[in-house]
């Protein structure tokens, strides 16, 4: 291949999500002259519908659990006149505001930046015509569509959600995870279907706001993808705070009724409500754009085969995101967009290492994970000690009413290499980051163990983790 001069490439970008916009950021560093074509709006579905919102919605709902414990911490509420009060309440015509405001500022503020940095964008439909031809409808009707040449193409453009014939969302009472913001009350029965990441979040968030909540999972425990020690903490805790868990429930069917929702499981079971969630998967947006007819592979899933630098099997043309199906996060998505460009103008650039990939779920107690998995451990893919310490004896756990919870760590047997952990707890998203450091950089258990942590603190549980692992040398 011919050496790349970024300088004069011109890189056309589909779709302004995380995997578009921190790619278009990273080529406009190199000098490349950079066009992002964007339908809906700069920040893509993980800003604007997706990761964004429901994240802001948590917030809320985590808030008003906060006051759950309270009671536990000595508090009790009054109202003026002084009687007790048991609940607080949520307004959600005004947490939506909340949630959409805040999305539409992100959405802003990536769309100044990439301003800032000369980056051009453009609003409409992109397809491919050639690999290096980009047509753009525009989305408003007597508007004339526009033709972009490029050096470079990435295709960012995402997944949708999931729609199943029998099930047709309505915008009203059947609703995707995209619909949500436009509720103007609180669902007083809501009926989530699906027990991944995003039934089980939304799940527990309007539980936490005050929603009767079913849970239907289509599999013996929910957050099937997850470790299952924190999966079954979570699924007690679901069922603790008064949510339905149905395990083994496939749903079949979903219809309105005069005043709600009616959703029939496959085995003739049927479970009524006021509105029915449907977070059944994604699919990949890679359909009607010109990519089979100039030669990009698609996996039967529909998503685009690349490799660890995000190529696509036609020259020029790379793919990172929702619509390679690899790891559907926001922070791989952003990293695949980044390498790409890295690879595509020349820089130096290592390839996607999904080993060291930390997530977050965020329910409450969240669960975050990095490294190898349980699973890896059981089915004997690696040779590894598994450590499991429980927060309930942690004395910061015990000062802030913390139950349910725990620190696990996984070290490599011989060497002691901390190579895979899982934390349950309130904000466990910050929690995981010293054994993600602790991954990557290759540390062992002695290293870890013997870092200072703050006495008392939650983080506490991980260097004595790790001090449990220790083997007399
Ligand atoms: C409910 C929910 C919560 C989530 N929470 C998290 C989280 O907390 N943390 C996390 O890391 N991940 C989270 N994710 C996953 C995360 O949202 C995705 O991995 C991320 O959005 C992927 O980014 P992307 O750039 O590939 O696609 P997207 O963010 O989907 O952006 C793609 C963009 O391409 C545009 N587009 C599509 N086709 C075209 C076209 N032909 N022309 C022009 N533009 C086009 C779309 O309009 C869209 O704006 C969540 C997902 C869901 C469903
Ligand atoms: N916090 C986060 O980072 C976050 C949040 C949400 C989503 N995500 C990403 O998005 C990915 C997809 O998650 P998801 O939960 O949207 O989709 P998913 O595909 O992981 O889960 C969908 C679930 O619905 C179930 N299902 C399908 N059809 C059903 C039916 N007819 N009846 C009952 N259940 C049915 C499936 O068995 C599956 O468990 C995640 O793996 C994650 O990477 C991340």
């Amino acid at each position: 291949m011919a050496p790349v001069n970024a300088r004069s490439s011109r890189v056309v970008i589909l779709g302004g999500g995380p995997g578009g916009y921190e790619a278009a950021l990273v080529a406009a560093q190199l000098g490349a002259e950079v066009t992002v074509v964007e339908r809906t709006g700069i920040g893509g579905a993980a800003v604007l519908t997706d990761c964004v919102p429901s994240k802001t919605l948590i917030s809320t709902a985590d808030y008003m659990s906060d006051f759950e414990t309270a009671a536990d911490l000595g508090v009790h509420l009054e109202d003026q006149e002084g009687d007790e009060v048991s609940d607080a309440v949520a307004d959600l015509p005004e947490v939506n505001r909340r949630v959409l405001s805040l999305a539409a500022a992100q959405s802003a503020d990536i769309t100044a930046r990439l301003a800032e940095v000369g980056i051009r964008t453009v609003a409409g439909a992109a397809s491919l015509t050639s690999p290096t031809t980009v047509r753009v409808e525009p989305e408003e009707d007597g508007g004339a569509a526009e033709e972009l040449t490029a050096d470079v193409v990435l295709v960012a453009t995402g997944a949708a959600p999931r729609v199943m014939d029998t099930a047709v969302p309505d915008g009203e009472r059947i609703l995707t995870w995209q619909q949500i913001y436009d509720l103007r009350e609180l669902p007083r029965r809501l009926v989530v279907v699906g027990s991944g990441v995003t039934g089980a979040e939304l799940a527990q968030a309007y539980l936490g706001l005050g929603s009767e909540v079913v849970l239907v999972s289509s599999r013996e425990r929910v957050l099937p993808g997850e470790d299952p020690d924190a999966a079954t903490v979570i699924e007690d805790v679901f069922r603790k705070r008064g949510m339905e868990v149905l395990s083994r429930s496939r749903m079949e069917s979903v219809s309105r009724t005069a005043d709600g929702v009616l959703v029939r499981l496959v085995d003739g079971r049927e479970v009524t409500g006021t509105h029915a969630l449907l977070a059944v998967g994604s699919v990949p947006q890679t359909r009607g754009i010109g990519l089979e007819e100039i030669g990009v592979d698609l996996l039967p899933s529909g998503h685009i085969a690349v490799d660890k630098v995000s190529r696509t099997s036609v020259r020029g043309v790379y793919a990172a995101g929702d619509c390679t199906g690899v790891l559907p996060l926001a922070s791989v998505a952003a990293m695949q967009g980044r390498i790409a460009m890295s690879h595509a103008l020349g820089d130096a650039v290592a390839p996607l290492n999904l080993g060291v990939v930390s997530a977050n779920v965020f329910t409450d107690p969240e669960i975050a994970t990095v490294g190898i998995t349980q699973k890896d451990v059981d089915e004997h893919r690696v040779d590894a000690e598994v450590l499991m310490l429980p927060l309930a004896r942690n004395p910061r756990a015990k000062m802030l009413g913390i139950r349910d919870g725990f620190v696990k760590l996984f070290a490599q047997k011989g060497s002691g290499a901390v190579v895979g952990g899982v934390v349950v707890a309130p904000r466990a998203s910050e929690l995981i980051f010293p054994v993600t450091l602790a991954v990557q950089h290759r540390l062992n258990v002695d290293q870890v163990a013997s870092t200072f942590t703050v006495y008392p603190s939650l983080s506490g549980s991980v260097a004595e983790a790790a001090r449990r692992l220790h083997v007399r040398g």
